[in-house]
């Protein structure tokens, strides 16, 4: 190990690699010498390909660090007394930490967007029996997934899926019709459901029959009013005698609607679709995208990276903290694995 400036500058050699004073063989391995300037860090270096393990890299980085020899990493990166690295570059460093920083602590202060992102947007279908909440979730994930009949009460419990809505990733739930004159035992248990599902959900879909709207001859907002009352969901649904954000109207069965009512109807603020005519979807999924944009962000928007002219090394160090830090909430993450793509897909050597 004391022979190594002894070495050709730049060129691989097969040795035995011993420790400078017990005169031990560490490994057998590929050592090249760096002579300053000539090196990546500008001073003299050496490179070691060892054969790896935690013993023979530790007893290596032992005996090198006995001879006054430092990582290549730190020694560029621990450069708070150094002189060889430019002012320019700290400022660069810092601000661009800074920058990182800022964003992280956006992301993480960002009303559980992350959160819901990756769980998928918990949605629930409501509405009283046989206005088309199975036949809604059917058309959303173009396919039979629950039974549909024109039995008011056909769909007893929660039928649950997920789904790729506009994009985004969801968990889409259809519930049993809410009615409050039921006595049926298993309907009864089936609306609570749907009522303590419905507490836990980022996005509602309120379902109307746009056919029992007419026959009301209420005004919309009328109608609506009474039918929050009727289901019991003014608690979950109103707020200040105002909708609640992540709740849209949906109104179905505008099929069975005259020309000038449809008209009527297209002047509220409610999404008009129907199920068996397969129209307005594309209204109605401009409206989710929407509000699953407010409820979780925007999934193909930037989030916090190290940008694309960053220094490399430096990111490697900045990820290999980050990893860290994360470890400690989530567990163990190797900053040897991490390393390896950053190493494999940017292609600089070792
Ligand atoms: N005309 C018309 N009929 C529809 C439409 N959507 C659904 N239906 C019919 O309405 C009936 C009830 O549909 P479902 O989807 O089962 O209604 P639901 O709200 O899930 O009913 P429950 O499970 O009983 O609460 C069925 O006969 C459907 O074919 C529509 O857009 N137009
Ligand atoms: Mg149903």
């Amino acid at each position: 190990m004391t022979n190594i400036s002894k070495l050709e500058a730049r060129k691989a050699y097969l040795k035995n690699i011993r420790h400078p004073t017990t005169n031990e063989i560490i490994d057998k391995g590929l050592c090249l010498w760096f002579p300053a300037p000539h090196s990546f860090t500008g001073e003299d270096s050496v490179e070691f390909q060892v054969h790896g393990g935690t013993a023979i890299l530790s007893a290596l980085m032992l005996a090198l660090s006995k001879l006054g020899f430092r990582p290549a990493l730190a020694a560029y990166i621990d450069f708070g007394e150094e002189e060889n690295i430019e002012t320019e570059t700290f400022k660069v460093c810092n601000s661009d930490l800074i920058d990182l920083s800022n964003k992280i602590q956006k992301h993480l202060l960002d009303d559980r967007k992350g959160e819901i992102l990756r769980n998928g947007i918990k949605s629930i279908i409501l509405g009283e029996p046989n206005v088309g909440k199975s036949s809604l979730l059917n058309h959303l994930v173009n396919r039979n997934a629950a039974i549909v009949t024109s039995i008011p009460g056909t769909t007893r419990d929660i039928v649950e899926l997920t789904a790729n809505i506009a994009g985004y990733p969801i968990l889409l739930a259809d519930t049993a019709g809410i009615n409050r004159n039921t006595t049926d035992i298993i309907e009864k248990e089936g609306i609570k459901r749907a009522k303590d599902q419905a507490k836990m959900a980022d996005f509602i879909m309120l379902v109307i029959d746009a056919s029992k709207y007419k026959a009301s001859n209420q005004t919309f907002k009328e109608y609506l009013s009474n039918y929050v009352k009727s289901l019991e969901l003014e608690c979950l649904l109103l707020e200040k005698n105002n909708l609640v954000n992540n709740c849209i109207i949906i109104l179905n069965k505008i099929d069975l609607l005259n020309e000038v009512d449809r008209k009527n109807v297209q002047k509220q603020n409610v999404i008009s679709i129907s199920c068996a005519n397969e129209e307005g979807f594309e209204k109605l999924l401009e409206k989710m995208s929407e509000k699953f944009e407010a409820i979780c962000g925007n999934p193909t928007a930037e989030n916090p990276t190290i940008e694309k002219n960053y220094d490399v090394v430096l990111a490697a160090q900045e990820i290999r903290k980050a990893a860290r830090e994360l470890g400690k909430i989530t567990g163990h993450v190797s900053t040897e694995e991490i390393l390896d793509i950053i190493f494999k897909n940017f292609c600089i050597g070792k």
